[in-house]
């Protein structure tokens, strides 16, 4: 059995009375990934905030790499948060600082690069996010949405993560520009043995991508499984998501994993 590089138990989180999870158990497995899906607020953004230990949770256990994410503080915590990547929804770069400079960020909390070693380290994986060289000296505001989301993920990479975190990797893009994201984020899993973390509405990238889907419901992960599996679960709103117009028209683009 593969190991779980994540694993989240009982995780209860809330905003005031406001409960968005409750009882919530997932597992991420190494090089798999994980497409997680749901309605619209089921809270898929504040699980993948509350993972990476930006949203304290209300109860429950969330440990990455056998590690409670919220009991490591300072220097523990930073070694912690140097093993993952996270390409958040619209990519957050700064405005003020150029792709190449955005992707040097994370590469400035490893000691004794030289500025040079950093620049270098950057625009590979600048390169490696599929963005041509002369992207490095751009500003995001002259970039597209799909360069901006690609420029996102080299900078989620620049620490050469173990797991990345994607939220919404492929919305907003054109469905050739997703298409080409959806083939990126596996050629990188291969190549960098990375398991992901993909939030996504997405149904093409679910079957294009993901080795498994967890689908969150009723303030917990519903029902986790491959494809297949989610064909046969009967609830309605997964039986809705999976075999509704969009799905049928996904499984007909013949770009399913299976
Ligand atoms: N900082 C916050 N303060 C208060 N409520 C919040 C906060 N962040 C998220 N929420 C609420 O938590 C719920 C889940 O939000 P979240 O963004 O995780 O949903 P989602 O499943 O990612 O939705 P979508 O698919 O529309 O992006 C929503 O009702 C949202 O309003």
């Amino acid at each position: 059995m593969s190991e779980n590089l994540i694993e989240v138990r009982g995780l209860r989180t809330q905003f005031g009375s406001h409960v968005v999870h409750d009882g919530l158990d997932l597992d991420l497995r190494r090089g798999e990934i994980l497409g997680v899906v749901g309605g619209s607020g089921t809270g898929k953004s504040v699980l993948l905030r509350t993972i990476v230990g930006l949203n304290p949770p209300a109860a429950g256990t969330v440990r990455v790499f056998g590690q409670d994410v919220t009991a490591l503080h300072g220097a523990a915590r930073e070694a912690l948060e140097r093993r993952w990547g996270v390409m958040f929804q619209g990519g957050a770069l700064f405005s003020s600082l150029t792709v190449r400079e955005n992707v040097e960020v994370p590469l400035r909390a490893v000691p004794g690069l030289s500025p040079e070693t950093r620049a270098g380290l950057a625009e590979l994986k600048v390169s490696m996010a599929g963005l041509p060289w002369n992207a490095n000296d751009k500003y995001p505001s002259d970039l597209s949405g799909g360069m901006r989301k690609r420029a996102g993920l080299a900078r989620a990479l620049a620490l050469d993560p173990e797991i990345v975190f994607l939220d919404e990797p492929t919305a907003g893009l054109d469905p050739i520009g997703a298409d080409a994201f959806d083939r990126l984020i596996v050629e990188l899993r291969d190549a960098m043995d990375l398991s992901v973390f993909l939030v996504t509405h997405d149904l093409d990238t679910l079957h294009a991508c993901c080795d498994r889907v967890a689908v969150l419901a009723e303030k917990r992960v519903l029902v986790t499984g491959t494809m297949a599996e989610m064909l046969k679960v009967d609830h309605p709103w997964v039986h809705e998501y999976f075999h509704g117009p969009r799905a049928r028209a996904a499984i007909a683009t013949g770009r399913s994993k299976e």
